[in-house]
């Protein structure tokens, strides 16, 4: 197996290519943009490589401010605007995906100044914080694996699978071009946004105020060709290796996706063996793809503390087929409702029980709750292809499933309408409640 994750770790971990810079603002200067008042404190780079913003920030932030030796302040951000605030002197060095500045001195560090956001939540420390060994591992080539396929969706909806078949190669080719884009001036990734719903999008998450330490870039995948999305960075030269490597990973991970779905038909016993694999290869079907990346942060890391990267929610979709370097933070939900990590492997894939395969399967498989905490230590990039059905497909438990006198634990809906009231709901939100009965 080729190992692919370090060069491009190391870029995102490197020196910035973009040259550092100290801001003082006054209230008649916005976050973000370049000023000349005072300048103190140590310089914290809490971002990865890339130029200033050269965006304007307006809204609401908050601060949170640590002193040194052991005493804590902590100012809240709804009472705080930037325009209105005295003066706050800042250290910014290429900080440009962050809602967070940090100044630093003997006596106290300013930690956060969020632009145009609600707070990013702290995420309290877990007594129980030990990597959760037992997240059910599939390897594909196995006997045995479409039931162990169930027995994983049955009881967690979430596993890793090996010997997926897809190559390293088409992985590590996407990855370089994510690193890339993601290492590019602000003011060029944010061309290609906001994200509404797909495009560049940094910290504000879906259209309902969710917010988190990630910048990504959202795309709509059907069966038309990708250059009909809408992303001014692909038409650049720099950027002429992202399509092709993208349209090879999608092929290759839906191919794995159909092959996944088609085991669990199997490990179900439900015939046609096709009856789930046909709703994400079909035409029409519905898929998303996302690129995340969760920036390095030293002294969010110096904190000890996590911060929501991706705040807790279930996946829509039926599955989603989610792949990241080799960097920690993404955790699951079990059904007891404690948290645990996932380790990381950039080699597997994992696979995410979405909420239509809880219908499909009248709540025999439960959606997983999931969310990425960030705490500074490496910079995280994963790669998630969201499998939804068609539009107009019905979504509802298979008859093949059900049992004598068995009925729907939920209304009928068709994916449109699913999605239409996904939208609708903050990212936390239980989407499945209005159309339970
Ligand atoms: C807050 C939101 C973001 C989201 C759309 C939504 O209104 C609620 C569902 C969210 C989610 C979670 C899983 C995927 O990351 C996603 C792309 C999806 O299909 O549903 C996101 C949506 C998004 O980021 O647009
Ligand atoms: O970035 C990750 O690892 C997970 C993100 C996620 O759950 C999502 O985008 O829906
Ligand atoms: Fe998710």
């Amino acid at each position: 197996m080729v190992r692919n994750g370090s060069r491009n770790e190391a870029a995102l971990e490197g020196a910035s290519a973009y040259p550092s810079t100290r801001i003082g603002r006054s209230n008649s200067q916005r976050a973000g943009s370049s000023g000349t008042g005072t300048n103190h404190g140590e310089r914290i780079d809490c971002s990865s490589p890339g130029s200033l913003r050269a965006g304007s920030y307006h809204h609401g932030f908050s601060i949170r401010c640590l002193c040194s030796l052991s005493a804590i302040f902590s100012m809240e951000m709804a009472a705080w605007k930037l325009h209105s605030t005295p003066c706050l002197d800042v250290t910014y060095h290429t900080m440009q995906h962050h809602p967070l500045f940090f100044l630093c001195s003997l006596t106290a560090m300013v930690v956060l100044a969020s632009p145009a956001l609600d707070e990013i939540p702290l995420v309290r420390p877990q007594k129980h914080g030990a990597f959760f060994s037992a997240i059910p591992v599939v390897d594909l080539s196995m006997p045995f694996s479409a039931e162990a396929l169930v027995k994983a969706c049955e009881d967690v909806g979430f596993f890793k699978v090996i010997n997926h078949n897809v190559p390293m190669d088409v992985v590590q080719r996407l990855e370089a071009e994510a690193v890339k884009f993601f290492e590019m001036p602000q003011v060029f990734k944010e061309a290609s946004g906001p994200a509404d719903p797909f495009g560049y999008g940094n910290k504000r998450i879906g259209p309902n105020g969710d917010v988190g330490l990630v910048e990504y870039l959202l795309f709509g995948i059907t069966s038309k060709p990708l250059s009909y999305t809408s992303m001014s960075f692909l038409e650049e030269p720099s950027a002429c290796l992202f399509g092709p490597a993208l349209s090879e990973y999608l092929l290759a991970v839906k191919k794995l996706a159909s092959d996944v779905l088609e085991l669990i038909a199997e490990g179900l016993k439900i015939e046609p063996g096709d009856v789930l694999n046909r709703l994400v290869t079909d035409e029409q079907s519905d898929g998303l793809f996302r690129l995340n990346h969760y920036p390095r942060c030293p002294l969010l890391e110096r904190l000890n503390r996590s911060w929501t990267g991706f705040g807790e929610h279930t996946d829509p979709q039926i599955i989603s087929v989610l792949r990241s370097n080799n960097t920690t933070g993404l955790q699951i939900s079990l059904k007891n409702g404690s948290w645990v990590s996932v380790p990381p492997d950039q080699e597997s894939f994992f696979i995410v029980v979405g909420d239509c395969l809880q219908v499909l399967t009248n709540g025999r498989f439960k959606s997983v709750r999931h969310r990425v905490l960030a705490n500074g230590s490496k910079s995280r990039v994963s790669m998630i292809y969201f499998f939804g059905p068609p539009p107009a497909e019905k979504i509802a438990p298979l008859s093949q499933l059900m049992g004598e006198g068995e009925q729907s634990k939920y209304k009928e809906f068709t994916w449109g309408e699913y999605k239409k009231a996904a939208y609708k709901s903050r990212l936390g939100d239980n989407r499945l409640g209005q159309f339970e009965k």
